[in-house]
């Protein structure tokens, strides 16, 4: 279904409610510049991470897309589970997984509260920035600590920089491309206001730090556009 959340008046701060999860996955093909090559990028790293017997996270798994991805090019045993504590997007992830006969499992939680057990690779994608930042770093700790020896976190962000000038036009060249996806400017600044103080992003130099506090040896980006970056942060 295609995705006209923000063509009509909106009140509220934005949800990852029944509304948002029935476009979903047309949401993010047009709202994440390069979303499917973040992805395919993801998939690569997590499978050269991943050891037979092994086990993947991804934490804000929404409809399951990088787990099923992973899924279809897995070549030894492994266990996928995907997190997540929005209902409405589990319900398209359980069917999405059911429909392509893919044993992922996926969870109604709160990806703060898990209890991890120990892992080859931790995937959260557009995820960390609705995680409030006090709380985000703990959670980039948790993920470390669960990580085995030399495990990877592959995460993805939208990202900011705190040069105002470069900042300015980031986010101008990000509503272009919004634009050319078919979002008017009513939706683009409808969503701008629901997303204000709900998705906080940080730049690539305090993501970079955030996984470097967390206990991570090593982070860089493997993939940039503009205003979103995908890391790779090694244990
Ligand atoms: C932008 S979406 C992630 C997109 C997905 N990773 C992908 O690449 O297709 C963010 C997801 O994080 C989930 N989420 C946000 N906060 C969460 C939390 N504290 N615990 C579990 N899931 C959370 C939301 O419900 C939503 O599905
Ligand atoms: O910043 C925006 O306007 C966006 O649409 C970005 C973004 C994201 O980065 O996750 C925000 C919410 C939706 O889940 C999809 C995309």
């Amino acid at each position: 279904m295609n995705d006209k959340v923000f063509a009509k008046p909106i009140k509220k701060q934005f949800e990852f409610d029944e509304e948002v999860a029935a476009v979903f996955d047309d949401m993010l093909e047009r709202s994440v510049p390069f979303y499917k090559e973040s992805q395919k990028i993801t998939e690569f790293f997590a499978l050269k991470n991943l050891n037979e017997n092994g086990r993947v996270y991804d934490l804000g798994c929404s409809t399951a897309s990088t787990l099923l991805n992973i899924h279809r090019k897995l070549s030894t045993n492994a266990e996928l589970i995907g997190l997540d504590n929005s209902e409405a997007m589990l319900q398209r992830a359980r069917q999405k997984c059911e429909a392509y006969g893919a044993d992922i499992e996926v969870c109604n939680a709160d990806i703060l509260e898990y209890d991890y057990k120990e892992a080859d690779v931790f995937i959260s994608n557009y995820t960390l920035q609705f995680i409030r930042p006090l709380v985000r770093e703990e959670l980039v700790k948790k993920i470390a600590a669960a990580l085995q020896k030399e495990g990877a976190f592959i995460f993805s962000e939208k990202v900011i920089s705190h040069h105002p000038k470069l900042n300015k036009e980031l986010i101008e060249c990000y509503y272009d491309f919004k634009k050319e996806q078919g979002y008017s400017e009513y939706e683009i600044m409808q969503k701008r206001e629901a997303l204000e103080n709900v998705l906080v992003p940080y730049s690539e130099e305090e993501n970079i730090k955030m996984a470097l506090n967390a206990g991570f040896s090593h982070c860089e980006v493997l993939l940039r556009w503009a205003n979103f970056a995908t890391f790779i942060a090694l244990k």
